[in-house]
């Protein structure tokens, strides 16, 4: 029994009008929590709709980039009000698209929106530096300038706060853009155009087309009026995406997967240590990208840890993540859920112990939707598929250490180097995690995942292109700079 009476077609946002796709094809986008429900029906898009995007944001470009700082800063400012006053509709929609929990929802959209208040700042600070000239008549400073037109590319993880934090320096360093939503939230990203067009940004400043990452996203990695590629999304389709804009010209960024440890030392808060441990892996089902995946534990606390853990994950309440005692919602889609699933099996296969979960959950009410038991293994060993590859579901695997170095040794053992926390009380432990960890992002008794606005964000080793988003690093990536040399 489908539930589709009311639910809306989205179109494309292209020069600040809504578009239907020339493919005249539509998908439907439901609730992971309720396969039958259809939270509205997208555009399948084609070449032919992102060329006429890009036309458009091409076409906006060089009136928007004439605006002073402040002028675009205003706009972003609007933009975030905007945002504030559909701030509970937007994060009901996300709940209902993408699984994770009501509160969680609005937390991300109240991100969203200081986000857009944060980049509206910078469209005040400043673009540039003096440098001393040999020449004594001469002046020499750097301005920053932008790219052109920018293509951003998203995964359904967070549908609000990621878009935001890469359209919002994108637009106020004097880019244009063209977004890429992942279908499976494309209703969300359409909640957000709807904000950008009573906002009043000008036609053409942000656009939206959503379809296929292999013919929308491929397509704006080829596309050679797009100047810049900025994705966030698996480390495959990543590789694929610098690739292609490399083979271009065309500047990139990439934020790609996690396989985030934490230590727990013997001499840490364990309840502390437990709290984070299950927030951080388990909040958003485990489908952060600096979610806690594996539990590195010193063998003097471990079965004390162990037994904490385990009656904490047993407390936790799955179910719809619109109802108020759900801690935990569904997976984002039955691809997910399948890919954790796979990866369980996996686990028990290759010899590890599994303390809890490890299976779909069906129970009344919510055997239409994509729930997996919180899962614990231990006996993990690191040569291990769950030890090594991305999860992205609410699992986690316990290891054992004897010291800290033999853990951070074990931290380390990976291809990513996203995030990484410590608990300890011991600032000589604390200064060893900082120095020899090979993380982007490093924290000592608090979770692995919690991203601040403010600061950089983006991880070492394969986790990213090497650059940071957010905070003032983002200028890095959405400007160029300009060396100019003055002599009157
Ligand atoms: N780092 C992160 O935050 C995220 C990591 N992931 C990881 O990726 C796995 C698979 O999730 P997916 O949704 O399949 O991620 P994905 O990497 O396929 O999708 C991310 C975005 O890239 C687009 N895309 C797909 N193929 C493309 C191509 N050839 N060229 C350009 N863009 C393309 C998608 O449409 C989507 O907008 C997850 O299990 C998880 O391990 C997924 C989402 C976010
Ligand atoms: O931990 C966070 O708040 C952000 C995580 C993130 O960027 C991601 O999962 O893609």
């Amino acid at each position: 029994m489908s539930v589709h009476t009311q639910a809306q077609t989205y179109q494309n946002y292209i020069g600040g009008e809504w578009r239907p796709s020339a493919s005249n094809q539509v998908e439907a986008s439901i609730n992971p929590a309720n396969r039958h429900e259809v939270i509205g029906y997208v555009q399948k898009s084609t070449a032919e709709d992102l060329d006429q995007a890009v036309k458009a944001a091409q076409s906006a470009q060089i009136a928007w980039r004439k605006l002073s700082g402040p002028a675009r800063g205003e706009y972003l400012y609007r933009l975030a009000n905007v945002l504030e006053r559909h701030l509970d509709d937007i994060a009901a929609t996300m709940t209902r698209e993408m699984g994770k929990t009501l509160p969680e929802a609005k937390g991300e959209t109240a991100r969203g929106v200081a986000i857009l208040r944060y980049y509206a700042g910078e469209g005040m600070r400043k673009i540039g530096d003096v440098i001393p000239s040999t020449d004594s008549e001469g002046l020499m400073f750097t301005s920053r300038v932008p790219l052109g037109v920018v293509g951003v590319i998203t995964p359904w993880n967070f549908p609000v706060a990621i878009p935001i934090w890469k359209i919002a320096p994108a637009i106020v360093y004097g880019n244009t853009v063209v977004f890429k939503p992942a279908q499976e939230t494309a209703v969300t990203a359409a909640k957000l155009m709807e904000c950008v067009d009573e906002a009043g940004l000008p036609p053409g400043v942000v656009n939206m087309v959503t379809g296929a990452g292999s013919v929308i996203g491929q397509g704006i990695v080829d596309h050679p009026g797009i100047a810049a590629v900025t994705f966030t999304g698996s480390d495959q389709v990543g590789r694929q995406v610098g690739l292609g804009a490399l083979a271009r010209g065309a500047k990139y960024q990439l934020e790609m997967g996690g396989k985030n440890p934490v230590i727990v030392a013997a001499d840490a808060d364990l309840d502390l240590a437990v709290e984070a441990t299950v927030s951080g892996g388990l909040r958003s089902t485990g489908q952060k990208c600096t979610a806690t995946s594996r539990v590195i534990v010193q063998s003097a606390v471990y079965d004390a840890f162990k037994q904490k853990l385990l009656e904490r994950v047993a407390a936790l309440k799955v179910g719809d993540g619109l109802a108020p005692d759900t801690w935990m919602g569904p997976c984002a889609s039955e691809r997910q859920m399948q890919t954790v699933l796979g990866y369980i099996q996996k686990g028990l296969e290759e010899g590890a112990v599994l303390l809890c979960g490890g299976k779909r959950v069906t129970a009344p009410g919510l055997e239409h939707g994509f729930y997996v038991e919180p899962t614990v293994f231990e006996n993990v060993t690191p040569d291990m598929t769950i030890a090594r590859e991305e999860i992205f579901g609410p699992v986690l695997a316990l290891m054992k250490v004897d010291t800290l170095q033999e853990a951070l040794q074990l931290a380390n053992d990976s291809r990513f180097g996203l995030s990484a926390s410590i608990f300890t009380r011991d600032i000589g432990n604390m200064l060893e995690f900082i120095r020899d960890m090979d993380a982007g992002l490093v924290r000592i008794n608090a979770e692995s995942a919690g991203v601040e606005l403010q600061a950089p964000f983006g991880g070492m080793k394969q986790s990213s292109s090497h650059s940071r988003e957010q905070g003032q690093a983002a200028i890095e990536f959405f400007t160029a700079i300009k060396t100019v040399f003055v002599k009157g």
